[in-house]
């Protein structure tokens, strides 16, 4: 990508994604994220497959990184010839350290981003060192893909599990619609204290079809902030290599 200096964050973002890229090798079934983050993965993606000849396919999260991937020249396939992806390589609003849980999908493109990383064998999340939180739901609501049909039954009842309930709507008023033309409840929870229950009672709800709470998906994260880049994996991983 050229134009415009970056600003911290972008830098920020572009450190981690350009880490990011370089755990995928010559051969790699990928899946491409979405949002500011996910956009300098694709470009490094872009950019190697021109001038190093990396060779691989991918799999994108997203209409907008469908586009953005073709425009870089990044061969795309489908879950038909690849049920399987080596990697998933995509961005977060929320991560727990300790956990490595996740909140996603402000960009919206949370159903297909959940498809793509429980297909992966990796799942590597990249952010600015800003997303880190204590407990999810501190810095975002979480976002459900329900249904258009009885949407607000199913608000009503997202409601009735403590959250405020807003509709994703554009500026003009007009209710977002996701790739899969399914609308976006954000769901302020505040501080989740066991995100498991909650998943499971949010699954609970008929009308709704996913929801952004990444719980136990990430297998490794990378951030980039003031003090440099960060890796984490989680705790349990951790201490099973540190016993070896
Ligand atoms: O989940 C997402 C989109 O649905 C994004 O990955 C998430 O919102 C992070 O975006 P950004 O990298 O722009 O901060």
């Amino acid at each position: 990508m050229t134009g415009q200096p970056l600003d911290p964050a972008a830098l920020f973002k572009q450190q981690a994604a350009i880490q990011a890229a370089t755990l995928v090798k010559d051969g790699m079934a990928v899946g491409l994220g979405t949002g500011s983050t996910a956009t300098f993965v694709v470009a490094e993606l872009g950019r190697r497959i021109r001038e190093e000849g990396l060779r691989i396919c991918a799999i994108p999260t997203s209409d907008a990184t469908e586009a953005q991937a073709r425009e870089e020249g990044i061969p795309l396939t489908s879950f038909g010839e690849h049920p399987d992806l080596d990697i998933a390589i995509d961005g977060a609003d929320e991560i727990e350290p300790g956990t490595l849980n996740l909140v996603k999908g402000r960009g919206g493109a949370l159903l297909r981003e959940k498809i793509v990383a429980a297909a992966a064998k990796q799942l590597v999340i990249v952010a600015d060192a800003s997303k880190y939180v204590e407990h999810l739901g501190m810095l975002c609501p979480v976002p459900v893909e329900v249904v258009p049909f009885g949407w607000e039954s199913a608000a009503t009842r997202l409601a009735r599990l403590g959250a405020h309930v807003a509709p994703r709507k554009h500026r003009d008023g007009s209710f977002y619609l996701t790739d899969e033309k399914n609308l976006i409840m954000d769901c302020v929870f505040g501080p989740i204290e066991d995100p498991d229950t909650l998943s499971q009672s949010i699954y609970g709800i008929v009308g709704v079809i996913e929801h952004g709470l990444f719980l136990h998906m990430a297998t490794q994260t990378i951030t980039a902030g003031p003090e440099g880049i960060k890796i984490l994996e989680p705790a349990r991983k951790q201490a099973t290599q540190g016993a070896l």
